[in-house]
């Protein structure tokens, strides 16, 4: 089972560590313009391999992904302290039309896993490019982590047991969904009562905004987040390779809202299985829809969709 990476930075070798950390697949080739970054990435990455799983770590060209079940494409730019993830999409699109047609020729089987913010619409362009290819993005599988954990530290539970799911854009109009959002499978507000945990609408807007906000904490801090998406890479891309059917908010295309947007999705071998709407009250469809509107507006700009439809 062999997976690649391109673009072997933060977020790219971050994923390649967490995935021989795991043990997630059998081989990993990390690929990267700079090349001396991506060299020197797969010695350290694959040092851990002896004491962990025993993967098989290398970089090289594009031509050596093949062979790889999953491409993992986390090339491009990241966001400056005070950036937002949609600024970036004129400089990635741009890198993006050059590079994805040639790493979709290099691994013609594989399902291409998309990192690069902003990660909507480059799932979009991607998909465009490449009509007929499976293409995902990580979408918000990560804010929902972060939902997650932040939920469990108010629930004082293991927050593998908080089930929640971040909707529509991975950026600043993304959807907390709180009506689905469950704790050992209790509703939240009922486990919360039940635990005579505080759970008031304060602590839930504090943590809508942590959540909303926790790229740009981090990146204020440390100028870059990669430990939360390497591991995400890493699960969704052990999901597709195993086919496990798992229920993840990643992004694909969407035509009830014309735009890549993340909505819980079953998750196997050939990429997106099935998308599962879930039931939401009125100001969750709102705000839902209002987070397509943005992505929409923001992809216009590309010369992709600059015409009139
Ligand atoms: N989807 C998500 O949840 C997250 C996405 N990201 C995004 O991931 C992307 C990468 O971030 P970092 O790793 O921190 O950046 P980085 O600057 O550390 O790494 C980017 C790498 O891409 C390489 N690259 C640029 N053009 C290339 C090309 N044409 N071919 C091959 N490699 C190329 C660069 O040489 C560099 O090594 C950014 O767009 C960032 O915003 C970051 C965190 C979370
Ligand atoms: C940078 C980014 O997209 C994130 O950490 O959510």
């Amino acid at each position: 089972m062999k997976v690649g990476v391109v673009g072997a930075g933060l977020v790219g070798a971050t994923a390649a560590y967490a995935m021989v950390l795991r043990g997630s697949c059998s081989e990993l080739i990390l690929t990267d313009v700079d090349t001396a970054r991506a060299t020197a990435e797969a010695q350290d990455i694959a040092h851990a391999s002896p004491v962990t799983h025993g993967t098989r770590v290398s970089s090289g060209p594009l031509e050596d992904l093949a062979g790889s079940r999953v491409v993992i494409v986390a090339a491009g730019a990241n966001q400056q302290p005070g950036e937002s993830r949609l600024e970036l999409l004129g400089r990635n699109a741009e890198i993006f039309r050059e590079l994805l047609p040639r790493v979709a020729a290099a691994a013609p089987d594989a399902v291409l896993l998309i990192a690069t913010n902003p990660v909507d619409l480059l799932t979009d362009l991607t998909a465009r490019l490449l009509p007929g290819r499976a293409v995902l993005g990580s979408g918000t599988v990560l804010d929902s982590a972060r939902l997650r954990w932040l939920t469990a530290q108010h629930a004082g539970v293991d927050a593998t047991h908080v089930h929640a799911s971040v909707l529509g854009e991975h950026g600043d109009s993304e959807v907390i969904a709180w009506s689905a959002v469950t704790v050992g499978g209790v509703p939240v507000d009922a486990f919360m009562t039940a635990r005579k945990r505080p759970w008031t609408p304060e602590i839930r807007a504090q943590i809508e905004a942590d959540t909303r906000g926790a790229a740009a904490a981090i990146i204020g801090g440390k100028r870059a987040t990669y430990y939360g998406i390497g591991a995400a890479l890493a699960r969704i891309t052990e999901r597709i390779l195993g086919d496990r059917r798992a229920v993840l908010t990643v992004s694909v295309p969407t035509p009830e809202y014309g735009v890549s947007l993340s909505l819980p999705r079953v998750v196997g071998a050939a990429g997106v299985l099935d998308t599962i709407v879930p039931a939401l009250d009125n100001a969750e469809a709102r705000a839902l829809t209002a987070s397509a509107d943005v992505l929409r507006a923001a992809r216009s700009s590309l010369a992709e969709w600059s015409e009139p439809t």
